[in-house]
């Protein structure tokens, strides 16, 4: 997958150059280019944003920069024999960003990312890319940030650790929680490891047990419990069907 990130803040995406987005990097499943969007401006301030038509407070980033750096980025992928982008517009109006999405976004090939600052990008700029490619407007959380760079770090690390190769066998994502339609809509309940005491504090017997039953089965059950308390809207959305099925295999 190539992966393109076009911000005023490039230094912000450092993050992607360690730990699992870096590691696949290295191994050349993620293959990441991050743009300074003044690059694309010609005057000596290298200017990317504007007051708003209409008024109002904030600035908006002017379409200009933004055109011609999609334009650029999009022209050298086809250079290099890859066909359209994914559109990725991080904002605080957009659809919520899910793990069915990263499913969906981990399937391509070729993802460009578009963090804004300000009051966001001009309205043209979505609507002239959204002519030519298929535009994700996302948001990550029911919070607001002052710029889109910490959403592409959450999407990219989210969609990178679903691409072939990238998490070791040790660390599956087969039943992470969110997975549309599974038992793993839980949320995951409790984990252990060693000392067995720890500051007088014993580990539940049924981990050592060494009977394998049990365990999935208490560990279903403290999911149910952690989903039922923090995520009851999760309970709502797993099928009893899918809820019966995995009870039965335990
Ligand atoms: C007067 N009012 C009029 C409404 N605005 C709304 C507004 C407009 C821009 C920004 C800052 N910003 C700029 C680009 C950008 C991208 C993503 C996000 C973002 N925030 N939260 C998420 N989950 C995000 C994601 N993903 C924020 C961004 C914040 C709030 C406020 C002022």
């Amino acid at each position: 997958m190539r992966l393109d990130v076009v911000t005023i803040f490039p230094e912000y995406l450092e993050p992607l150059n360690v730990s699992l987005v870096g590691k696949a990097r290295a191994r050349g499943r993620l293959d990441v280019r991050v743009h300074d969007l003044r690059a694309w401006t010609h005057d000596r301030h290298n200017t990317v944003d504007d007051t708003p038509y209409g008024g109002g407070p904030g600035m908006v980033m002017k379409p200009e920069p933004w055109g011609e750096a999609l334009d650029s980025i999009m022209a050298s992928g086809e250079a290099e024999g890859l066909v359209k982008p994914t559109l990725i517009v991080p904002t605080p109006s957009g659809r919520p960003f899910t793990q069915a999405l990263a499913v969906e976004l981990a399937e391509r090939p070729w993802l460009v990312f578009a963090p804004a600052r300000y009051e966001g990008i001009d309205r043209r700029v979505i609507e002239e890319y959204g002519e030519r490619l298929e535009v994700h407007e996302v948001s990550i959380g029911d919070y607001v940030l002052a710029g889109g760079e910490a959403a592409v770090l959450v999407i990219t690390e989210a969609v990178a650790r679903l691409l072939p190769g990238v998490l070791g066998n040790a660390e599956s994502h087969r039943d992470d929680s969110f997975a549309p339609g599974t038992m793993a809509d839980l949320l995951e309940g409790p984990v252990y490891t060693k000392p067995p005491e720890w500051r007088g504090r014993s580990i539940p017997e049924v981990l050592i047990s060494g009977h394998h039953g049990r365990v999935a089965r208490w560990r279903r059950d403290e999911a149910f419990r952690r989903t039922s308390e923090n995520r009851p809207d999760l309970i709502e959305r797993c099928d009893p069907a899918t809820l019966d099925k995995h009870d039965r295999a335990l």
